[in-house]
């Protein structure tokens, strides 16, 4: 039988996910396509490190791993809702979650000391940041708005912060002894196996990493970041947004780049407290705590500590003597430095820039703010894109075109692949990377602290994404634009490559009448901004952290949010994964379910995706059902928008569920009129009258339950029946779709 694999995530998502689904299993069983689900959320995917601590009940296999081998094989059809990319607080949250529920797993070791210790900070460091998508994604990336989206929003401009020539908001960025700076970069001429190591001042060589093998016509770089230059840099940004009298803000990836990034924001907490550290950093850190996990977990922990007073105070002289701080909840005085993955920079700066390059202050009013952006590799996208916004003012979601992208992802690509790559340096003297026959590849000298890391990008992956350009460029009939810039190491080396691979298209006649062109990042935003404001679309063709940052970026100005993209990644050996929108899992919005069962979570990310993914599996299976399915869904998504059926702002209105009903609704009403599949047709039109007649009833009892809290019996790890029974209100749909 044909088969869609859905994904039980974490957070908003999983919660839609207990009312969307028993409807499209509903639906897809009566073309016989079984859709099945794979637990890979953080609870799972710590359960399933610890096989031996637990029951045979409590027992859960290693659903990624199996998803992962999955994605390399041809009947792939993976729908992958976002999920949790755990920073270390988060991790020890759900750990405390799961040992509360019974689970004997171990807990996160502070230093790993003991071989259990270390076994088990191995075991956390694979759950650890983004730990799924890397190992999901064996395909480059195809993200874009759908035509209705885009029409949608033209029609219903979502609100838009107006920006004011004055605004004060900047991007602050390193002009040198960044990554960007230090990078170099080589391509492996045959397979082979590299090593990493350190050699000491006096010549005591450790080997950081073993065992790296490469293939023939592979990108590697290395590069690092100066930890002197990125704490001057800091203390001087500090200084800079007090004297500007802007907010201080920092935006960093802390989940993806789990090794590198945790590592910066605590440089940043040591910079905006210089006294707290030079005053209390040995106690500190003798008793485990980490800057790199934030401010909140010093503040939750100072407690226990001798000098806890004393160390509060320091806190809040700190905050007294430096800037205003950005907040990430000025009711509950949380700060932009409380917790490494509040702030993200891929969602974090377009809502900045949406928002009238304002953050929250402490205050509760809206700021101008200084947002720094350490490594300069790709910070000049957002400065660009202010700078757009002071001179021409706020974008209009009424007649801006659009930005698609087509993004090198597959295969672990660069940045986003560097973690087992990437080491804070232990001691002065070099790094460097060997190849098999002992020479030296890539030779850096380095500081203690320093940040070093190598980024591997394989060949067949580059070509991929250079024909995916094409075949989007040709599909849309608009320009792509490579955004790369000659002067780094790294995209001198994808150049040469794309030009090649170019050649070998223009030869075959393939790019005709296409505007392909290479432009730097920042050149290209303004390229594009300017095309944009003219309502014309561009594809943007980016390496891997650029993808992350467009497909935020353009969608929140032009959407409202980034959630209504439709997401296809192509897998290289022919399955297919579709990715549900391209934001992330909304914890705001659990917050508020639990506290008045009311979820603002839009599924229609997962609509578009569910789409894809059955008309996939139609050709891949050779389903007419699957085909019509595809093609009713996609049809009834645009009534879905048309009639305005995503969950309203406020209480009151239909949330998820009652958006859920629409969906099934317009998505029944289409196969009973569609004439490719009659017995489909003949099994869907009683269904769709009754669900039409009983529409009124449906919303009633799912908007009923509305403006109390409710009990999902856990966050990381919901209670299954518990979340059922809060996601699942109505109980004539219910019986409806049981009786389907
Ligand atoms: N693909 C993946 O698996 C991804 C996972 N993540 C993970 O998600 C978590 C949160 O990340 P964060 O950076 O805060 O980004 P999110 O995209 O989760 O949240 C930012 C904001 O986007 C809006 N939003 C996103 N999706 C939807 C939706 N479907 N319906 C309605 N609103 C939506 C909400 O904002 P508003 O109030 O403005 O409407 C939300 O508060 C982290 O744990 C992160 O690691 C992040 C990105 C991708
Ligand atoms: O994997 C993650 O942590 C985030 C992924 C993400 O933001 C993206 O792919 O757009
Ligand atoms: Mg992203």
């Amino acid at each position: 039988m044909a088969k869609i694999i859905y994904t039980h995530t974490d957070e908003a998502p999983l919660l839609a996910t207990y009312s969307f689904l028993p409807i499209i299993a509903a639906y897809a069983a009566k073309a016989g396509v079984e859709v099945e689900t794979r637990d890979i959320s953080l609870a799972g995917r710590i359960l399933a490190q610890f096989p031996d601590r637990l029951t045979d009940e409590q027992r859960v296999d290693d659903a990624l791993a199996e998803l992962g081998d999955l994605a390399k094989t041809p009947e792939a059809n993976i729908i992958k809702l976002p999920n949790v990319s755990a920073s270390v607080p988060q991790l020890k949250t759900a750990i405390k979650e799961l040992q509360e529920k019974g689970y004997d797993i171990p807990d996160f070791p502070e230093s790993a000391d003991t071989d259990e210790d270390k076994a088990a900070r191995a075991a956390y460091d694979k759950v650890k940041g983004s730990a799924v998508n890397p190992v999901l994604r064996e395909g480059n990336s195809d993200r874009r708005a759908p035509l209705a989206v885009k029409n949608y929003a033209k029609a219903h401009p979502h609100r838009m912060g107006a920006w004011s020539s004055a605004s004060k908001t900047n991007v602050a960025t390193m002009d040198h002894g960044d990554f960007f700076a230090n990078e170099l970069s080589v391509v492996i001429p045959a397979d082979d196996t590299l090593r990493i190591e350190h050699v000491g001042t006096d010549d005591t060589i450790t080997v950081l990493k073993e065992s790296l093998p490469v293939l023939a016509g592979e990108v590697i770089d290395g590069t690092f970041m100066n930890v002197a230059a990125l704490r001057r840099f800091l203390t001087e940004q500090i200084a800079r947004a007090k004297a500007e009298d802007v907010l201080f803000s920092v935006h960093l990836k802390a989940t993806m780049m789990k090794v590198s990034d945790p590592i910066i924001f605590g440089h940043v907490v040591q910079a905006f407290f210089p006294t707290l550290f030079e005053q209390y950093g040995e106690q500190l850190a003798a008793a485990g705590i980490s800057p790199n996990d934030g401010l909140g977990a010093l503040l939750n922990a100072v407690a226990q500590l001798p000098d806890g007073d004393a160390i509060k105070a320091a806190i809040d002289q700190g905050l007294a003597d430096g800037p205003t701080m950005a907040m990430v909840d000025s009711d509950k005085g949380v700060t932009n430095l409380h917790v490494p993955s509040d702030v993200i920079i891929d969602a974090s700066m377009p809502a900045m820039i949406r928002s009238s390059g304002h953050m929250w202050g402490p205050d509760g009013e809206e700021a101008d703010t200084l947002a720094v952006i350490p490594d300069s590799s790709y910070a000049g996208i957002y400065q660009t894109t202010i700078d757009d916004c002071r001179a021409h003012g706020a974008f209009d979601p009424a007649t801006m075109g659009s930005v698609p992208n087509v993004g090198l992802m597959a295969k672990a690509a660069e940045e986003y692949g560097s973690h087992d790559k990437t080491f804070e340096v232990p001691a002065a003297g070099t790094v460097r990377v060997l190849n098999g026959a002992g020479e030296a590849l890539i030779e850096h000298t380095v500081e203690p602290g320093d940040i070093w890391r190598a980024c591997q990008t394989k060949d067949a992956p580059i070509r991929d994404w250079v024909k995916l350009a094409v075949t989007r460029a040709r599909a849309s009939g608009v320009p792509a634009i490579f955004w790369l810039d000659e002067a780094r190491a790294h995209d001198a080396q994808l150049i040469a490559k794309i030009n090649e691979y170019l050649a070998v298209h223009d030869a075959a006649g393939d790019l005709e009448g296409l505007t392909i062109e290479i432009m730097k990042p920042a050149d290209a935003t303004a390229y594009s901004l300017e095309r944009i404001r003219k309502g014309e679309d561009t594809i943007s063709v980016t390496g891997n952290v650029l993808r992350d940052y467009n497909t935020d970026l353009f969608p929140i100005l032009e959407l409202g949010t980034s959630a209504k993209m439709l997401s296809v990644v192509p897998l290289m050996n022919g399955g297919g994964l579709f990715e549900t929108g391209a934001g992330g899992s909304a914890p705001k919005h659990v917050q508020q379910l639990v506290k008045e069962n009311y979820l603002r979570w839009d599924s229609l990310g997962e609509f578009f995706a569910l789409a894809a993914s059955l008309d996939h599996l139609a050709d891949f299976a050779d389903n007419k059902g699957a085909k019509v399915l595809a093609e009713t869904l996609d049809k009834a998504t645009e009534t879905f928008l048309n009639e305005d059926k995503s969950p309203t702002r406020k209480i009151g209105g239909i949330d998820n569920r009652g958006s859920h009903f629409f969906l099934a609704l317009y998505w029944a009403q289409e196969i009973a009129a569609q004439t490719e599949d009659t017995d489909l047709a003949g099994v869907f039109k009683p269904f769709a009258e009754s669900l039409a007649a009983d529409a009124e009833k449906i919303v009633a009892e799912l908007n009923a339950v509305q403006g109390h809290p409710v009990d999902i019996g856990g966050y990381y790890q919901p209670d299954d029946a518990k979340a059922e029974a809060v996601m699942r209100p109505s109980t004539t749909l219910n019986e409806a779709l049981a009786a389907l």
